[in-house]
């Protein structure tokens, strides 16, 4: 389907729209689709292409609505394209497209010592303002006989996954540990995050040099504090 860029959608054009079949079929599966959820299960063949189309009209319709002269402003032409291109193919493409493939190996020697991975770096943005959330993760991951052990790449393509998405760095790194646990087994895992965050940079207080740092510990880590104690001693030696 095609939009016109200059026109506002009509009802009729919005009730037929890939976001509004995508929509409809999240509702009748019972299925949230909060900013941070992934609803790539819901999206057939071309929607994605469909919907990029739909935000870049709707985008035209802020930059009107803002008084942006996009037809003699040769900077702007083609903004609305553009931030539409970025939102669904680049910075939010965690919430269309399907997880990555991570293959998983059995543990044949056993492993069961401390493992940290990081810093990785990782770009998100806050659902309140979508301003960018830049910052680092570590991960620290005790393994037992039983666990799968995955790639080291893995972890920053399932890191990459679950933050090119809206949220609130407290999720983030829920989602993330939610995604390890779930093809690791480990019997510990633990997650830190440091970011900054634009919303505060950029606008509201311009507080330049505000960081927020916050974890996750599960399993081994909740209870063993000389294991955690021992994976922050590593992580900050890093820093
Ligand atoms: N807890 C948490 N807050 C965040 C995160 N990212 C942004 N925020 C905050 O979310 C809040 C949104 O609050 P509101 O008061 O509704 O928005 P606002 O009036 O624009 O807030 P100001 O930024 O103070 O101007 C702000 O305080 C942001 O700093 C995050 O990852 N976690």
């Amino acid at each position: 389907m095609l939009l016109d860029l200059d026109m506002n959608p009509g009802p009729q054009t919005l009730k037929d729209s890939a976001s509004e079949r995508i929509r409809q079929r999240l509702l009748d599966a019972g299925q949230r689709f909060h900013a941070n959820d992934n609803i790539a299960a819901y999206i057939r063949h071309g929607e994605l292409d469909e919907l990029r189309h739909e935000v870049t009209q709707q985008l035209q319709g802020v930059l009107r609505t803002l008084v942006i002269d996009t037809q003699n402003d040769h900077n702007t032409a083609d903004t609305a394209r553009r931030v539409a291109k970025m939102f669904v193919q680049e910075v939010f493409r965690g919430r269309y497209e399907a997880a990555p493939s991570v293959t998983t190996f059995p543990n044949v020697a056993g492993l069961n010592e401390l493992m940290v991975v990081g810093p990785l770096t990782v770009r998100s943005a806050c659902s309140h303002h979508l301003c960018p959330i830049m910052g680092k993760v570590w991960l620290g991951v005790l393994p037992n006989a039983s666990s799968d052990l995955i790639g080291l790449s893995k972890f920053a393509r399932l890191a990459e996954w679950v933050m090119n998405r809206p949220q609130i760095q407290e999720e983030a790194v829920v989602m993330l540990a939610n995604e390890l646990e779930q093809r690791i087994r480990p019997d510990g895992l633990a997650i830190v995050m440091e970011a900054q965050h634009f919303c505060m940079h950029w606008r509201g207080v311009k507080d330049d040099g505000a960081l927020m740092r916050n974890s996750v510990m599960r399993g081994a880590f909740l209870n063993n504090t000389a294991l955690r104690s021992e994976f922050l001693s590593l992580i900050e030696k890093r820093n």
